[in-house]
Formats: C-alpha cells, sequence, structure tokens
C-alpha cells in the first residue's frame, strides 16, 4: 500500500472515514448474478456499461438528490449490463441501504463502490461484485479471497503495472483500469491504454472513469475494454439517455 502522504487531501479523508466507521458484526452470505453472463447478453447489443450511482463527488459539484433507485432503474432502461452503486456517505453521498434497495429493485448485477480495506467492511451489505482497490489492500490476496468466501465476484482496481502485477498475483480475474490517479485526481484514458496490453484475455477488463462520450467509449473499447464503469457522465441529465449514449456508441 502507498504512503498516505502521497494521496489527494480528499482521499486521505476517505480513508480515515472509512477507518473510523463501525464494521457488523454479521457474515454476508451472496448468491451473486454472473457478471460476464450481463456482458455477454449486452454485446450483442452494444457496448457493457456499468452505469454509476454516484451522487456525488470530491471532483463533482453539486449532490444529485433523486432517489437513487429511480436512478438506477433508468440506467437499466438504458441498457446499462451491470450497476455500480456507491455506498461511501460522506463524499460520495452513497449508503449500503441505496445498494440494497437497488439491488432489489433491478435484475442486472450491482457492484459495491467503497474503500474496502479489511474483511469486516465485506459484511456491510450484499452485492454482486465489490471493488478492492489494489492500491490500498495491505493484503489484496486474502481480501479477495474473503470477498470470495462470501460469494462476492471481486473487480480488483489498478492504475499502474505494478498494481496490475500485484492484482493478477492475487488472483483476480475481473480488473478494473481506473483513468482517475488517485494521488493527483487527475484523469487521463492514456492510462487505459498503457495497461490493458499487459492484461491477460482471460481477465475480464473494464475501462474506469473519465468516459464521457461515445468518441471515448469506442477508444476504450478498441484499446481491449469489456466493460465500461460510467459514472459522472451518466448522472449529469437525462440518466437513460446518457446510458443509451454510451451503449449505443
Ligand atoms: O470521482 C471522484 O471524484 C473520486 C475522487 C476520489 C476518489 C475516487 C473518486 N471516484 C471513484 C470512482 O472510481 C469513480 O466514481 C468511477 O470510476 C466513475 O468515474 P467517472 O465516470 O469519472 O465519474
Amino acid at each position: 500500500m502507498n504512503a498516505e502522504g502521497e494521496l489527494a487531501p480528499a482521499v486521505q479523508s476517505i480513508l480515515r472515514d472509512v477507518r473510523s466507521r463501525t464494521t457488523p458484526d454479521e457474515r454476508v452470505s451472496v448468491d451473486a448474478r454472473s457478471f460476464s453472463d450481463a456482458i455477454a447478453r449486452t454485446e450483442s447489443n452494444g457496448v457493457p456499461v456499468v452505469a454509476e450511482v454516484k451522487p456525488t463527488s470530491p471532483t463533482t459539484d453539486g449532490n444529485r438528490t433523486d432517489d437513487p433507485v429511480e436512478l438506477a432503474k433508468k440506467m437499466v432502461e438504458g441498457g446499462a449490463a451491470a450497476l455500480s452503486v456507491l455506498t461511501e456517505p460522506e463524499h460520495f453521498g452513497g449508503s449500503p441501504e441505496n445498494l440494497r434497495r437497488i439491488r432489489e429493485a433491478v435484475s442486472v448485477p450491482v457492484l459495491r463502490k467503497d474503500f474496502i480495506l479489511e474483511e469486516a467492511q465485506l459484511d456491510a451489505v450484499e452485492a454482486d461484485l465489490v471493488l478492492l482497490i489494489a492500491r490500498f489492500v495491505g493484503d489484496l490476496s486474502k481480501l479477495v479471497a474473503s470477498a470470495r468466501e462470501r460469494g462476492f465476484q471481486v473487480l480488483v482496481e489498478v492504475h499502474t503495472l505494478d498494481e496490475l502485477e500485484t492484482a493478477l498475483d492475487s488472483g483476480a480475474k475481473i480488473v478494473g483500469v481506473n483513468n482517475r490517479d488517485l494521488g493527483k485526481l487527475e484523469v487521463s484514458l492514456d492510462t487505459f491504454e498503457s495497461v490493458a496490453p499487459e492484461v491477460p484475455d482471460n481477465v475480464t477488463l473494464v475501462a474506469e472513469s473519465g468516459i464521457a462520450t461515445p468518441d471515448d467509449a469506442r477508444r476504450m473499447r478498441e484499446a481491449g475494454a469489456d466493460a465500461l464503469l460510467v459514472g459522472s457522465a451518466i448522472m449529469d441529465g437525462d440518466v437513460a439517455e446518457n446510458t443509451r449514449r454510451l451503449v449505443s456508441a
């Protein structure tokens, strides 16, 4: 794990809050909806998009206060293959309860987007996939195994080739390359293009962050993305139409 001094202040604050939150006593057991099946179902009609319910963020102006379940349903109506739901409350306006309600209301797989550092955090809510960020997790192999024991599929997020190596060593079968550098919060689609060629073919590859237009979507697909994770560009305006535009890219 990187020294926290190298992280943007907002990210340092997120990690401090995560550590101060209480964790549940009871272990979850999940019957997960398959992410690879959801991608395969979408492939014949369009681009597999993981649409993110992201009410706000450290880099977003304002807070979208619509009912998250209504937003999620509109994303599915727009053709989203899967959903990502922020459960971090202080900096992203999310909650485990939002995810629980959304997962009950839709039939596509739902990713829990949070900053999970230790095993007990996995038990906050059931989801089909959980995100583990290679940069922040001390023993990634152990946490991947703990998540799988509970039935979760695991999306391991990387930003560099070194982190990709750590992810693959941990046995990750789904890898997300985050175009957002959590050190500086700068976004560049070049990141995905530089890391993707080193990802083995048998790994499901997700391009994350900074995808705003159909051109961006095509660019990420040409660079090897099996799916695209999109937050801000979908949340800003008509979420069904925004999702549809990227799915039809
Ligand atoms: O989005 C942020 O401002 C942010 C700040 C600090 C840490 C993480 C952050 N984002 C988390 C994400 O992974 C994104 O929500 C996700 O990849 C979607 O990105 P985008 O399409 O650019 O909204």
